[in-house]
C-alpha cells in the first residue's frame, strides 16, 4: 500500500476501462473503483481487475446508520477488494460498525480489507466547510479531528489531502495511512478540486499513496502521464 500511485478509473462501464488499460498491459496498477462504475458493472468489475493482477481501492464512501454499514461491508468484504471507505461524518459507532462488518464478511484465511475513512473531501474549501457544514474551526483542524476518530476506531488510516498529511503523520503516526486524491502536477487544471497539491508534495510531506483521476484518464497520453506523475512521485524527476 505504501508509495502507491492509485489510478481513479471514473469511466461510465468496463468496455471504456478495458480500452483505457490497454496500454498498460505490462503494469500491475493499484486502480480505484468509484461509484460511476460500480454503479454501472456492480461487483463484476473488482473481480475483473483482481484478474487482471491489479490492486483495487473499492471507492463507495459508505455514510449510513451503522447496522446498514456494517451489513453492506460484509458483503464488499466479498467483493476482493484491497481498500474500502466510510465518511468519517458517519461518526465513531458507523466506523465501528464498519470494520465489524468486514471482519464478519471476510473469509477465514483471507485479509479484510483495509478499511479508511473519508474526512474533509478535497473538493471542499474553507468557506464551503463553514457555510455548507457549519463547521467553524479551521479546516486541518478539522480533517485532523475526523481523523483521530477514524484511529480510535481502529479504521486504518484517512482520505485527506496533502496539505493536511504532515499535520496528521505528526498528530497520529506514520504508520496511519494518509491517502490523497487532488493531485494537480503543475500546469494541470484543478477541476472541482479545492485543495490540491503535486506528486511532489504528497511525497514531501510523507503520504502513503496518492489518487489520481483526470491528470492521467482525461490525458492524450494517458501512459506517459502516469510515468511523468509515477516518477514525480517516487522521487524520479526528470
Ligand atoms: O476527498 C476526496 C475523496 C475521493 N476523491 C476521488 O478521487 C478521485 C480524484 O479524481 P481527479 O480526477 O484526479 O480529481 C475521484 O475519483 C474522486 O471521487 C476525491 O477526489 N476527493
Amino acid at each position: 500500500m505504501n508509495n502507491s500511485l492509485i489510478i481513479a478509473l471514473d469511466f461510465p462501464d468496463k468496455r471504456t476501462v478495458v480500452d483505457f488499460l490497454k496500454p498498460f498491459e505490462e503494469e500491475k496498477l493499484f486502480v480505484k473503483v468509484g461509484m460511476e462504475l460500480f454503479y454501472a458493472e456492480g461487483p463484476g468489475i473488482v473481480q475483473y481487475l483482481k484478474e487482471q493482477g491489479h490492486e483495487v481501492f473499492l471507492d463507495l464512501k459508505l455514510h449510513d446508520i451503522p447496522n446498514t454499514v456494517q451489513s453492506a461491508m460484509k458483503s464488499l468484504a466479498r467483493l476482493g477488494a484491497d481498500m474500502v471507505n466510510v465518511h468519517a461524518a458517519g461518526g465513531r459507532e458507523m466506523m465501528e460498525a464498519a470494520l465489524e462488518g468486514l471482519e464478519i464478511g471476510t473469509a477465514a484465511g483471507s485479509s479484510r480489507p483495509l478499511c479508511i475513512a473519508v474526512t474533509q473531501l478535497t473538493s471542499t474549501s474553507k468557506a464551503q466547510m463553514k457555510s455548507d457544514q457549519l463547521i467553524s474551526v479551521p479546516l486541518q483542524e478539522s480533517v485532523l479531528h475526523y481523523a483521530k476518530r477514524a484511529q480510535q476506531s481502529g479504521l486504518d488510516g484517512v482520505v485527506c489531502s496533502a496539505q493536511e498529511v504532515s499535520l496528521i503523520r505528526s498528530g497520529l503516526g506514520a504508520g496511519f495511512l494518509t491517502v490523497t486524491p487532488g493531485i494537480r502536477p503543475s500546469g494541470n487544471q484543478e477541476g472541482d478540486q479545492k485543495r490540491v497539491a503535486t506528486p511532489r508534495f504528497a511525497k514531501e510531506a510523507g503520504g502513503s499513496a496518492i489518487v489520481v483521476g483526470r491528470p492521467v484518464t482525461r490525458s492524450a497520453a494517458p501512459l506517459e502521464s502516469y510515468y511523468t506523475i509515477k516518477n514525480e512521485w517516487e522521487g524520479v524527476l526528470q
